[in-house]
């Protein structure tokens, strides 16, 4: 069986449950079940910590599992990015009271509070910066106004968090991150396991596809097909089929989802006529 790690809290577990649905795996069914065994599938799924996911995938107790980029760099554990999930954006940041630090040079000799020390002791160092890293679980923010540090280092998504303690970023991001399903570095020569991880990956990769696109049908006259077809050139290429009226055919193609209104809109003013989206509920590219 193949052993899969999913964040048990935090941002990042209703997210991945709900992709691990749509690839079609069986998850658990509430919150306090810590494992889930999906047999037609042959997965054992393992709800952890996302900061202690890296460490099981690392030490090569489970196959693959989801966690953050910056909690598996953090970790230092012996793990590797297979594919980024498509959720969980946020970048990693220092940040002080407003107004006063505007370089990262300033941190020498500073204390700088955060929930990632591995994360902020390796980029300190490779930039010759020393800096007393003080260590904490969680709102990290609130450790200047207490005086327990002059900086901090953190997640940072909209940057609410930051604004209610009057603190402000400085310098470039340390790290942009999301979720991403990560394996082991130097996985076991298994030839069963790899073609499992195989199959997970293309049906996550088909999850990620199926949100990203919608198919777009329309009617074009011939014509003026070549500019249609420009609009909507698809992954490979459009299909084209004939209709009734020979003066007139039908195509369709998969269109970016953001960009469903626009390529509508574009495709109407070069003339085609009844233009039909649809959800693509799965595929396998
Ligand atoms: N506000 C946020 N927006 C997006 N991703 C976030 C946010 N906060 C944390 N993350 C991501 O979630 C992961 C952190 O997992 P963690 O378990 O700390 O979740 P959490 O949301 O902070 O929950 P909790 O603090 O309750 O444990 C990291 O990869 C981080 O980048
Ligand atoms: O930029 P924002 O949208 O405000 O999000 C960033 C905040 O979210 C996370 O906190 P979380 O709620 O996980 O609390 P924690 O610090 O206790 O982990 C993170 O640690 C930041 O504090
Ligand atoms: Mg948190």
């Amino acid at each position: 069986m193949l052993r899969v790690a999913i964040p048990n809290k935090g941002s990042l577990s209703e997210p991945a449950v709900a992709m691990m649905k749509e690839a079609g795996y069986a998850q658990r069914r509430e919150s306090k079940e810590l494992t889930l065994t999906d047999h037609d599938n042959g997965v054992e799924f393992f709800y952890l910590r996302p900061r202690d996911v890296a460490v099981y995938v690392g030490s090569g107790t489970v196959d693959v599992g989801i966690t953050g980029r910056d909690l598996m760099l953090d970790s230092h554990s012996e793990a590797a990015e297979i594919m980024p999930m498509g959720f969980g954006g946020s970048t990693f940041r220092f940040a002080a009271r407003a107004g006063a630090m505007s370089d990262i040079s300033e941190i020498h000799g500073r204390r700088v509070a955060t929930s990632y020390p591995g994360l902020v002791r390796d980029y300190l160092a490779e930039r010759g910066i020393e800096a007393d890293v003080v260590r904490l679980d969680g709102a990290v923010e609130t450790s200047i106004t207490l005086g327990v540090a002059d900086v901090i280092a953190d997640v940072v998504e909209t940057g609410t968090t930051l604004r209610n303690a009057g603190l402000e970023v400085f310098g470039d991001p340390i790290l942009r991150s999301e979720a991403v399903l990560i394996r082991s570095a130097n996985p076991q020569a298994d030839a069963d396991a790899e073609n499992q991880v195989q199959v997970l990956c293309r049906r996550l990769q088909g999850v990620l596809v199926a949100r990203q696109y919608v198919v777009m049908d329309y009617d074009c006259p011939v014509a003026l097909l070549d500019r249609a077809v420009a609009l909507t050139p698809g992954l490979e290429s459009p299909t084209i089929s004939p209709l009734h009226d020979k003066a007139w055919v039908a195509v369709r193609s998969m269109v970016p989802r953001r960009a469903t209104n626009l390529v509508m809109d574009q495709l109407y003013g070069v003339g085609a006529r009844g233009i039909l989206v649809t959800d693509i509920a799965a595929c396998r590219l």
